[in-house]
C-alpha cells in the first residue's frame, strides 16, 4: 500500500484549478510502491497520476529527476513528465508535501516476464543510455559501494537475525567488491532500479519507464546488471533463466552497445547489484513495522541471486 498521505477532494480540486487540465471526475489511491503515495486523477479531459513525496525521497533532489524525465522524453523515450502549471511550476505542495501532476502512461507491469518483453526492456535501457549521453546534470549515488557499506553497517549484528551467518556474508562480499568492483568503467545517469513493477508493458512493448528516484551517477553498466537480476530470475532467486538473460543483453546490446571490459566485468557488477537490493531489503526487514501496510520484500532472494553471480562465468549469464 503506498498511499502515506490522504489527500482531500477540494486539495485536489483547488490543485488542478491551477492546470489546465479539466475538471476533478475522480481520484483514486495507488497501492502499489512503496516510496511515495500516489493517486490514480481522472479528470473532464485526462488521466494523470499525482505523486505526493514522502521522507523516503529527498525534496533537494526533485529538480534533478525532473529534469531528467523532461529530458528522456524530449528524446522519445517513454518516460512521464511532471506537468508545469500556468505559471510553469512543476512542483506544488498538497497536504503538506511536496507533488506533481504527472503524465499517465499506459501498459501493465508484468510479474512473469517473456522473452520478447526482456528483449524489449534491454532495447528500452539500451535508448534510455544513449539518449543520456548529452544529459548535464548529476546526482551521486547514495546507494552504490560507498552507500553499501553504510547500510551494512547500520544493520550490524541484526543482518544474523534474517539468516544466521548473514553478516559475515556481507562482510566478505563487501571486501570483495572494495578488491574488484570495476570503477573504471564508463559512468552515466543510471536508473537504478528497473524492476518489472517499473516498466508498464503494453503486450511485447515499452509503454513506460517509471520511478526514476533511485537516479543516480554510477557505472553505467550496472544499469544493466541491476535489470538481470531483477528480471531474469524467479522471484525467490532460486533459478536463474539463461533465456530471459540472453534478450535482455541483446536488446542492449543492440540498442546501445556492451564492450568488453563491461562483458568482464559483468559477474562482479551483477554481485555488487544483487548486494545493493539485499541490503536495502534487509534494512526494510529490520525496520518495518510488522503492523505496517507496506509489504516487507525477502532480502534472501537477493543472496541467491548474490550466490548465483558469485559462481557464474560471464558468458552465462550474458549469453545464455
Ligand atoms: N506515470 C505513470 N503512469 C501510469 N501508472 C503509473 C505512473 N507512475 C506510477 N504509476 C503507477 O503507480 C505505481 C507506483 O508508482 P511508483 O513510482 O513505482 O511508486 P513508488 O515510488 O512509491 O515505488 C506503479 O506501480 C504504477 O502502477
Ligand atoms: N525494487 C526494489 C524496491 C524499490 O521499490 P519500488 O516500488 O520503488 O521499485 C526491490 O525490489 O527491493
Amino acid at each position: 500500500m503506498a498511499v502515506y498521505t490522504q489527500v482531500s477532494a477540494e486539495a485536489l480540486a483547488a490543485l488542478l484549478a491551477r492546470y489546465d487540465v479539466g475538471r476533478l471526475d475522480s481520484a483514486k489511491g495507488i497501492a502499489e510502491g512503496v516510496q511515495n503515495s500516489n493517486f490514480l486523477i481522472d479528470t473532464t479531459s485526462d488521466r494523470f497520476i499525482l505523486t505526493l513525496y514522502e521522507k523516503a525521497t529527498d525534496t533537494d533532489d526533485l529538480p534533478f529527476f525532473l529534469a531528467l524525465l523532461d529530458h528522456l522524453a524530449d528524446r522519445g523515450l517513454p518516460v512521464p513528465r511532471a506537468i508545469p502549471d500556468r505559471q510553469g511550476m512543476q512542483v506544488q505542495t498538497v497536504a503538506g508535501r511536496p507533488a506533481c501532476l504527472i503524465e499517465f502512461l499506459h501498459g501493465v507491469s508484468v510479474s512473469a516476464p517473456t522473452v520478447a518483453q526482456t528483449r524489449a526492456t534491454g532495447e528500452a535501457l539500451g535508448r534510455m543510455h544513449g539518449a543520456l549521453a548529452d544529459f548535464p546534470l548529476s546526482r551521486a549515488n547514495s546507494l552504490g559501494l560507498a552507500g553499501w557499506h553504510r547500510l551494512a553497517a547500520r544493520c550490524g549484528d541484526d543482518l544474523d537475525v534474517i539468516a544466521p551467518g548473514l553478516k559475515a556474508r556481507v562482510a566478505d562480499e563487501l571486501a570483495f567488491l572494495d578488491a574488484h568492483w570495476p570503477a573504471h568503467l564508463p559512468t552515466s545517469v543510471v536508473h537504478a532500479d528497473l524492476f518489472p513493477d517499473n516498466v508498464l508493458m503494453v503486450g511485447d512493448s515499452v509503454g513506460g519507464m517509471i520511478d526514476f528516484y533511485f537516479a543516480a551517477t554510477d557505472v553505467r553498466a550496472l544499469d544493466l546488471a541491476v535489470t538481470h537480476a531483477a528480471w531474469c530470475f524467479s522471484a525467490d532467486g532460486a533459478t536463474f533463466d539463461a533465456d530471459l538473460a540472453a534478450a535482455l543483453v541483446s536488446g542492449y546490446a543492440t540498442a546501445f552497445g556492451l564492450s568488453p571490459a563491461e562483458r568482464d566485468a559483468f559477474a562482479t557488477l551483477g554481485r555488487g547489484a544483487s548486494l545493493r537490493f539485499l541490503l536495502t531489503r534487509a534494512w526494510d526487514w529490520l525496520n518495518t513495522p510488522a503492523d505496517a501496510l507496506v509489504t516487507r520484500k525477502d532480502p534472501l532472494a537477493f543472496l541467491r541471486r548474490l550466490d548465483f553471480y558469485a559462481g557464474a562465468t560471464n558468458a552465462e549469464l550474458l549469453d545464455g
